[in-house]
C-alpha cells in the first residue's frame, strides 16, 4: 500500500506542483493518475521512489516513510517505466532487463536467464534478445522497458505514461498485455497518464487530478462515468459517458434465444453469416460469460436485422440476443441508474473476477453503487481478452 499524507511539492521557483496529496494506492491493485498537462502526476508518482522530494506531507510505502529509505534501497523495490521505454541503446536487449539483476550481483547467466523468461513474459520473441534498442519497433521496445522493471521482481512498479509514444493498435494490445501480466503478478501499479480511456481501461482506481496539484475525484472507473463529481472531472470525461459506463456491465444477463434457421453456421457451429435472398449478411458476436453489454450491443449494431449472436470460448454459437432480449437489460439498467439504488444494483464489473482493493473516496465522495465496499478482498483480476470495452 502507498499512502500520500496531505503531500505538497512547491518547486524552488514557488510553482506548486502538486497540493496537499492525500490517497491511498492499494497493494496488488493499479492506481492510475490521470489529468490535464502540467496537473502534477509525473512529480506526484517521482516522489513515491524519491527522484522527487516532497515539501510537506509524507509518503508511506506500507506503513514507512519513504524519506527514511535510502533511496538505492527503496527503487530495489520499486521498477520504473517511462515513455520511449529509455533503454541503454548500446545494449543488447537482454543485457538491458539483465541490468537491474547484475546490480543486484546476480552472475550473468542467472541475469541472463532471467532476462530471457521476462522477455517471454511480455511477448517479444527470443530472437529479439540479441538485437539492441534501435532495431525494435516502438511497441516492442515498450515491452522491454516493463520487462527490465520487472527484472527484479519489485512489489511495486511506477508507470509514467509508457504507452504514449506508440500508435492506437500497438498502445491498445500493450494496455491488454499489462492487464494480463497483472492478473498474474499482482503488482502494486501507480500509473500516470493524461488519457482519461487508458485511465478507464486499466485503473481500479482512478485518481483525477486538476491543475494545481489538487485531487478532484478518486473512484473506481465505473463510478467516474457515473458519478463525476464536478463539471470539472465530467468534462474530462468527455461525452458518451453513459455509453462507456456500459463496458462495465456483464452481458452474462442477457437472455438468449435459440438459434435461428436463418443464421447459417459452419460444420463446427461457428457463425458464417445472416442467411437472404443476396447472400450471406454480416454478423456481430458477444460471449455472454466474459464480455460487457456494450459488446452486445455493438454486436447487435453489426447486424442488419439488430440481433447479436451469442458464442462461446471457441466461437462456437450458443444462441442469439435479439432487439427485445437487449431493451429488457438496457431499461433495467437506466432504471436503476435514475433510481438511487439502496445495495449494488449490479454484479461485479464486467471485466473483473474478483473484487478489487478498494481505495478509499476523496474529496468527500463515498463510494458509488457499483463500487467495491472499503474491504481488502485482493487485487482486480481482469481475464477477459478484450478489456472491460468488450
Ligand atoms: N523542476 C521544476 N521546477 C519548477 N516547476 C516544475 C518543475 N518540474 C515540474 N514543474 C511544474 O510543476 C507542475 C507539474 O508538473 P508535472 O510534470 O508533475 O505535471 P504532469 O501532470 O506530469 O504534466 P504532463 O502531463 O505535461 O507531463 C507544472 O506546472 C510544471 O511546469
Amino acid at each position: 500500500m502507498i499512502t500520500f499524507e496531505g503531500v505538497t511539492k512547491r518547486y524552488d521557483d514557488g510553482t506548486v506542483a502538486v497540493d496537499d496529496l492525500t490517497l491511498e494506492a492499494p497493494t496488488g491493485a493499479i492506481t492510475v493518475f490521470v489529468g490535464p498537462s502540467g496537473c502534477g502526476k509525473t512529480t506526484s508518482l517521482r516522489m513515491i521512489n524519491r527522484m522527487i522530494d516532497a515539501t510537506d506531507g509524507r509518503i508511506l510505502l506500507d506503513g514507512q516513510d519513504v524519506r527514511e529509505i535510502d533511496p538505492p534501497t527503496l527503487r530495489r523495490g520499486i521498477g520504473y517505466v517511462i515513455q520511449q521505454a529509455g533503454l541503454f541503446p548500446h545494449r543488447k536487449i537482454v543485457d538491458n532487463v539483465a541490468t537491474v539483476p547484475h546490480l543486484l550481483g546476480w552472475d550473468r547467466k542467472r541475469a541472463r536467464a532471467r532476462a530471457m523468461e521476462l522477455l517471454e513474459r511480455v511477448g517479444l520473441d527470443a530472437e529479439l534478445a540479441r538485437r539492441y534498442p534501435f532495431q525494435l519497433s516502438g511497441g516492442q521496445q515498450q515491452r522491454v522497458g516493463v520487462a527490465r522493471a520487472l527484472a527484479a521482481d519489485p512489489p511495486v512498479l511506477l508507470m509514467d505514461e509508457p504507452f504514449s509514444a506508440v500508435d492506437p493498435v500497438v498502445r491498445t494490445s500493450l494496455q491488454d498485455e499489462l492487464l494480463r501480466l497483472q492478473s498474474d503478478l499482482q503488482k502494486t501499479i501507480v500509473f500516470v497518464t493524461h488519457d482519461i480511456d487508458e485511465a478507464i481501461k486499466l485503473g481500479d482506481t482512478v485518481a483525477v487530478m486538476r491543475v494545481g496539484g489538487r485531487l478532484a475525484q478518486m473512484a473506481g472507473p465505473a463510478t467516474l462515468l457515473t458519478e463525476p463529481a464536478d463539471d470539472f472531472v465530467r468534462e474530462f470525461l468527455g461525452r458518451d459517458r453513459g455509453i462507456r459506463r456500459l463496458s462495465f456491465i456483464p452481458a452474462k444477463d442477457v437472455r438468449l434465444a435459440a438459434v435461428p434457421a436463418d443464421l447459417a453456421l459452419d460444420a463446427s457451429g461457428r457463425p458464417l453469416g445472416w442467411r437472404t435472398e443476396g447472400g450471406l449478411l454480416p454478423y456481430g458476436t458477444f460471449n455472454p460469460e466474459r464480455d460487457s453489454l456494450r459488446a452486445a450491443l455493438d454486436a447487435a449494431l453489426l447486424a442488419v436485422n439488430g440481433t447479436a449472436v451469442a458464442v462461446d470460448e471457441d466461437d462456437r454459437v450458443i444462441g442469439v440476443a435479439t432487439r427485445e432480449a437487449l431493451d429488457e437489460v438496457l431499461g433495467q439498467y437506466a432504471a436503476r441508474h435514475t433510481a438511487p439504488a439502496p445495495e449494488s444494483p449490479w454484479p461485479e464489473e464486467a471485466h473483473r473476477t474478483s473484487t478489487p482493493r478498494a481505495a478509499p473516496g476523496s474529496a468527500g465522495e463515498a463510494p458509488g453503487p457499483d463500487e467495491p465496499a472499503p474491504t481488502d478482498p485482493g487485487p482486480g483480476d481482469r481475464s477477459d481478452g478484450e478489456g472491460p470495452h468488450g
